[in-house]
């Protein structure tokens, strides 16, 4: 069998392991919280992740990855791995917070999903540069709503270089959290 990464073309893994602890202590989870990876792809980020004793629902679509983390966090009763489009997987009603380095294709559609939860807490995503850019702008009617209701900034840019493979393009650490 090949391996999952190998098979899902334009997919870029974080391997730069510094990037993945500064999302999780900015996103400042503990034990309580529940946690949300989308994309989960091999556990890269799930796994630090549990360390912080949240409980975590780890969400992937390629069936191949969803059984390596299966495999990988069987004996983590804290985490849920579960086989789904997260275009289309119910939310939580109750508090969530957000740790994910997502698909660049689907930023936007997640986005819309998840800044009309009103159970969204904060979220620290990696999306392509360009995208992060434009949202903290908040030149649109859409990104001007989002920002009545979120903080959105961004905390970092992060080089191609700290992907598997390396996209075309830079990325960043974008960090939305609820306006009280
Ligand atoms: C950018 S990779 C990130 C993987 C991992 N989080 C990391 O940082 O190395 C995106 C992952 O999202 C998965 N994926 C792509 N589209 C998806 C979708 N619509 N719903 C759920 N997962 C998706 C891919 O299979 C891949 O594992």
């Amino acid at each position: 069998m090949l391996d999952p990464a190998s098979r899902s073309s334009g997919v870029h893994f974080l391997s730069a392991h510094a990037v993945i602890r500064q999302l999780i202590r900015s996103s400042g989870v503990g034990p309580g919280d529940l946690v949300i990876d989308f994309g989960a792809g091999p556990g890269t980020i799930t796994a630090p992740l549990a360390a912080t004793g949240s409980r975590i629902l780890a969400i992937e679509r390629d069936a191949a990855f969803v059984r390596k983390l299966n495999r990988r966090f069987a004996d983590r009763p804290l985490v849920k791995v579960v086989h789904a489009d997260l275009r289309t997987v119910p939310l939580p009603s109750k508090d969530f917070f957000v740790v994910a380095s997502i698909p660049f294709a689907v930023s936007t559609v997640l986005l819309r999903r998840l800044l009309s939860r009103r159970s969204l807490v904060g979220a620290d995503l990696v999306v392509e540069w360009g995208f992060a850019r434009r949202v903290v702008a908040a030149r649109t009617a859409e990104t001007a709503k989002w920002a009545r209701k979120y903080e959105l900034r961004v905390a970092r840019r992060i080089p191609a270089s700290c992907f598997r493979p390396a996209p075309r393009v830079d990325a960043a650490h974008l960090v939305i959290r609820k306006r009280r």
